[in-house]
């Protein structure tokens, strides 16, 4: 309970403050460099805290004619206010030891000054600013959460620092980096609470009241200012500003702002008429800005950079598994309800793969006509028409039940069955962890002691989400209760991932029954080549369809025979244009086109044509490419039209056979082109085939006469050098 409490917290406080998040650390990352950007300015004074500020007076006095004020900024800049000898007044970076003129501060840059105004407040002046405080004191929040959730997962916060076990690549790293960087985070996120309270005059208010009596003002002897001693001590790398003083009146004074206090020094004697140590509050205010920026310090400010981009990491991450748990539980709809169902699949589950294995035991149930239901261990209820129950879990921290099984046992203990029950439980647990599926075990006994439920099968403890130990249990399970379970296809089914596709055009249906689809994935970066295949599954728990596919202009392409009984092809001759479907892409390396050959030979028939469709459009200018291919009639071709324009194709790379006007078929135009196939094969050019399987068998036929008379090798050898690639079905 305690850590779904903090997970929640943590996760809450991530959503709420997201958007906000993701531009302070964007613009984090900018200001982070432009510390980095000071250190190459020719303005960067090296060891400053080896210069006094009598050197540095004696260094402008003699550049200038008088001196206003000096300002150290935190990258170590010197700035001095001066009249210059010409007369004229000047504000201008300096060289302390020489008196230099370096240069005259610039306005900050656009970039910085747009990065500075959305990190500051958002381009929404005081508003803003207190969301971007608020902001500071989430992360607070979520670096607390998240240091105690990482504590938890550790099993104890003294093993916080302990091998964490790479499970899941993205929460390794959420929880590797974060360890690394709660510090820097924490820093930032309290710097930036604090700075936000002072700019809204939040913090205790401080004065610095100097108190001048009139006996020490008065002018007793006259020092140059360059002896005072106190002028002698102070470098340069305390001092913020010293203002000098504006005329020879005694009440004039040199007013010295350092890191630490102020210092009010007699302008004749260098007496310290006046010293006032900064509260507190200030200070923590100075060292608050420094942090924040790093400025001054090019480490500290790549500290903040790297420490920025964590946090984008972390986002990512974090949300990339907040999805990962959600999808696991949406893989599972029940049909039935709880209370119908002959089989109950409990789950316990902390990341949602659990539910994955659920998924496929109860896939494999319905295939064979049960009824089923799936629910988490913490929905644990009675069920009045079960006969079999099944609990599939997790074990998760050191050794205990994952979130959504926190429950099962309390209520366990207070629901009484309504029927006696066959029980049998599933463990999915890591061998790295000491407490090998001990929530299982737990669970186990559980149900071995209640006298209603019969053990159906011994506890099954499974390492590291191996899918064939769980494949073989259901097969076991599937005899102890009398059910026979096929597992093969089901288990390769959920393996499978989907992805979106529009159906972009869609052809007429022509005289072969066929139409072509093009489709657009909704994501663009998916990788696939003509020859790859398509898997359709109209509706779940089907075994898919596969079809060969083109890519032509990052679209697919695929040609679809319509049956009659056919489920699949009748649901591809339903969709229109703007649909969307979903489907997967199934790499068939086998089958792509050589990218170095020069001669290529590509045999089809009907829908065995799309892969080609795309071979042909996409193929090097050098390779030479001679078709063969068969259709029903003329007519049939014409859908094809847009992407291949056959009667284009020159003379003789094109061998087009129509089995209901001339009751020719493919391996009729083969057989009276061996001589052209056998020079392709021998010159090292390859033979593609792809359609039906009664087409392969009599081009197979005529191949491998022509090869052993002509060659006197048997076909096999072609195709075990890959020069002959078969897709046919
Ligand atoms: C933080 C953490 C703690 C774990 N503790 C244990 C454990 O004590 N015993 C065990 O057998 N497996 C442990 N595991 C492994 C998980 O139980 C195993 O990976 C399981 O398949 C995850 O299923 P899920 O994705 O449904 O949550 C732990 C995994 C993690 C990430």
């Amino acid at each position: 309970m305690i850590i779904s409490l903090w997970r929640y917290s943590h996760l809450l406080l991530a959503i709420s403050s997201a958007i906000f998040l993701l531009i302070a650390s964007v613009t984090g990352i900018i200001l982070a460099l432009e510390p980095m950007s000071d250190v190459i300015k020719p303005y960067a004074i090296d060891n400053i805290e080896d210069i006094t500020i009598s050197e540095t007076i004696t260094a402008l006095q003699k550049e200038y004619d008088e001196i206003i004020e000096i300002t150290v900024e935190e990258n170590d800049f010197v700035i001095a206010s001066v009249v210059t000898k010409e007369g004229n007044d000047e504000r201008i970076y300096v060289n302390p030891r020489t008196g230099e003129k370096l240069g005259v501060p610039e306005r900050k840059s656009g970039v910085f000054k747009f990065a500075t105004n959305l990190h500051r407040s958002l381009f929404l002046k005081g508003i803003g600013r207190f969301f971007v405080g608020l902001i500071s004191l989430l992360l607070i929040f979520i670096v607390i959460t998240g240091i105690l959730l990482i504590g938890k997962r550790q099993g104890g916060i003294l093993k916080f620092f302990s091998k964490v076990n790479k499970e899941y690549v993205n929460q390794f790293y959420h929880v590797v980096i974060g360890r690394w960087f709660f510090v820097p985070i924490i820093i930032i996120a309290f710097t930036g609470v604090y700075l936000s309270l002072e700019k809204f005059a939040l913090l205790p208010k401080y004065e610095v009241p100097h108190r001048i009596s009139a006996q020490t003002e008065q002018k007793k002897e006259t020092i140059a200012s360059i002896s005072f001693p106190i002028f002698k001590k102070i470098t340069l790398t305390n001092v913020k500003s010293i203002e000098f003083p504006f005329s020879d009146d005694v009440e004039d004074y040199f007013t010295l702002e350092l890191i630490n206090k102020e210092l009010i020094v007699h302008q004749f004697s260098g007496n310290i008429l006046s010293e006032q140590q900064y509260p507190f509050v200030k200070l923590v205010s100075y060292y608050s800005l420094l942090l924040h920026t790093g400025k001054g310090n090019v480490f500290w400010s790549v500290v903040l950079l790297v420490t920025c981009v964590a946090i984008l990491f972390f986002m990512y991450s974090g949300f990339y598994m907040t999805v990962q748990r959600r999808k696991g539980s949406n893989l599972i709809y029940n049909i039935e309800d709880k209370d119908a169902s002959e089989y109950i699949i409990l789950v316990g589950s902390e990341n949602g793969s659990t539910y994955t294995f659920a998924n496929y035991l109860r896939s494999a149930l319905l295939s064979v006509g049960k009824t089923v239901f799936v629910a988490e261990l913490n929905a644990y209820t009675t069920y009045q028409e079960a006969k079999h129950i099944i609990a599939i879990t997790a074990t998760y921290g050191d050794g205990e039940a994952p979130t959504n099984a926190k429950r099962f046992n309390r209520l366990f203990s207070t629901i009484e069955p309504v029927n006696r029950l066959q029980f049998s439980v599933v463990g999915l647990g890591s061998l790295a962890y000491p407490e090998f599926c001990k929530f299982a075990e737990d669970i186990d006994e559980m149900f071995r002691r209640h006298s209603k439920f019969i053990s159906s099968l011994s506890l099954e403890k499974i390492n590291n989400k191996s899918t064939d130990d769980f494949k073989n249990w259901i097969q076991k399970w599937g005899v102890s209760v009398g059910v026979s379970l096929d597992t093969k296809t089901v288990i390769e089914d959920e393996n499978w991932k989907r992805d979106v596709f529009k159906i972009i055009d869609k052809t007429y249906i022509n005289t072969d029954n066929t139409f072509l689809l093009r489709l657009k994935p909704r994501d663009t970066s998916i990788d696939f080549r003509s020859g790859d295949l398509l898997a359709i599954r109209p509706e779940e728990n089907m075994v898919e369809r596969l079809y060969s596919i083109a890519r032509i202009d990052g679209d697919v392409i695929l040609s679809v025979k319509k049956h009659d009984l056919g489920v699949c092809s009748t649901y591809l001759s339903k969709v229109g244009k703007g649909d969307i479907i979903k489907a997967a892409i199934k790499h068939n390396v086998n089958f792509y086109f050589p990218s170095n050959t020069k001669d290529a030979i590509l045999i089809a028939n009907g829908t065995g044509i799309a892969p080609f469709l795309g071979m042909m459009k996409n193929k090097n200018r050098s390779t030479r490419v001679t078709l063969f291919w068969g259709v029903r009639t003329k007519k049939s071709i014409d859908i094809y039209n847009d992407f291949i324009n056959f009667s284009l194709m020159k003379e003789g790379t094109r061998h087009i056979a129509y089995s209901r006007e001339n009751n020719i078929y493919v391996q009729d135009l083969i057989r009276n082109e061996t001589d052209s196939v056998i020079n392709v094969l021998n010159r090292g050019g390859v033979v593609m085939i792809c359609g039906s399987n009664d087409m392969l068998k009599g081009v197979i036929s005529v191949l491998e006469k022509a090869v052993k008379n002509q060659l006197n090798v048997s076909l096999n050898t072609f195709i075990e050098n890959e020069q002959i690639k078969i897709d046919c079905y």
